[in-house]
């Protein structure tokens, strides 16, 4: 379970641009369920996923992510949660370029320590899962558009996070693509990991792999479907 409680982000507090991008937000997202954030451009999705993520703390309120308080947690420990808990699949998917897919999908694991040869072995197997292993050794400016995105997926899965977070995840996809974006969300759920998407995309929150729809607007959730 994550607890979201009475959360406010303020940016640029006290100037004259100060913004309220979340505003006393309350939300407790169940990690057996497929969760999408919908809203209006700028109503706050990305700003609440980041909080929910651990790569932003809120300018007051609280966050529990599994019964553990983030809120104001040292950000080395913060770092630590991030890594174990969520894994972050982003709209321009944040590959890093000049080095190849499976590194960029063993990245995210190097802090953890992991011998070097069963970490590799586990990214193969992972691009593998996700029929890329034959792309192992490409430079990921070299890939499709689809091909980079599954890349992104590889490298959230990499640490085996209980929560896969996915901002506008079909925002630079097709049609199929987008489909098959969520036939992968819905093996990644069946896996037993939590999914939270935002998106703007009737093919995301409209997918019957999502369980709850959060909308949110001006910051505020206005409103909270349980669609099946
Ligand atoms: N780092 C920042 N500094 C100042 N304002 C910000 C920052 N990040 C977001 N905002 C503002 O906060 C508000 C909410 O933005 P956010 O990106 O969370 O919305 P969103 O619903 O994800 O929008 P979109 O669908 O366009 O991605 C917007 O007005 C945005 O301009």
């Amino acid at each position: 379970m994550i607890s979201v409680q009475n959360v406010v982000k303020i940016f640029n507090g006290g100037r004259p641009n100060e913004l309220r991008a979340v505003r006393e937000v309350s939300l407790e997202i169940g990690l057996d369920q497929a969760t999408a954030l919908v809203g209006p451009s700028g109503s706050g999705k990305t700003t609440l996923l980041s909080l929910i993520g651990c790569m932003a703390r809120p300018t007051s309120g609280r966050i529990f992510v599994k019964e553990e308080e983030v809120t104001s947690l040292p950000e080395r420990f913060l770092a630590g949660i991030r890594r174990s808990t969520f894994g972050f699949v982003f709209q321009r998917h944040n590959l890093i370029k000049g080095i190849s897919v499976l590194e960029n999908v063993m990245a995210p694991a190097y802090p953890e320590g992991e011998p070097f040869p069963q970490l590799r072995q586990r990214a193969l197997d992972t691009l593998e899962r996700l029929n890329l292993k034959q792309r192992a050794d490409a430079k990921v400016e070299w890939l499709s558009g689809g091909e980079a995105q599954r890349v992104a997926i590889a490298r959230a899965m990499i640490n085996r996070p209980a929560v896969m977070i996915a901002d506008e995840p079909t925002a630079h996809l097709d049609t199929k693509l987008s489909y098959d974006f969520m036939s992968l969300m819905k093996e990644v759920k069946d896996a037993g990991t939590a999914v939270i998407l935002a998106s703007h995309d009737p093919i995301v929150y409209g997918c019957d792999l999502i369980g709850r729809v959060v909308e949110l607007r001006d910051g505020r959730v206005v409103t909270e479907r349980n669609p099946r």
